[in-house]
């Protein structure tokens, strides 16, 4: 795969402004964001259908799950930090809830 470019710090800050619900984290390595669903049902369907994107896209979160709760990091490891896949990535996932 060709490699990915990390984004420069200037970069970062105009693309969160684009996704106000993501942080930074890892010093700026990584974005991340929480979302709370009624029950678990809930939590595992849209984590069911954020699987199947990642796998389309071959860009997959690291992420957490405690019944209701799911918290998502996004982080480009061929590109050693963030980079426009996971901007893009972030993107869709707020699309669907
Ligand atoms: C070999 C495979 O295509 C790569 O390792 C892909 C898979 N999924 C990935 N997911 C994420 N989040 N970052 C990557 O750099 C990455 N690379």
């Amino acid at each position: 795969m060709a490699a990915v470019e990390q984004l420069t710090e200037e970069e970062r800050t105009t693309w969160l402004r684009a996704l106000p619900k993501w942080s930074l984290a890892r010093d700026g390595a990584a974005i991340e964001r929480k979302f709370e669903f009624a029950d678990f049902a809930e939590a595992f369907s849209f984590m069911t259908r954020v699987a199947i994107m990642a796998e389309k896209r071959d860009h997959h979160p690291e992420w957490f799950n405690v019944y209701n709760r799911v918290e998502i990091t996004l982080t480009t490891h061929d590109a050693g930090g963030l980079s426009l896949r996971d901007v893009n990535m972030a993107k869709k996932i707020d699309a669907l809830v």
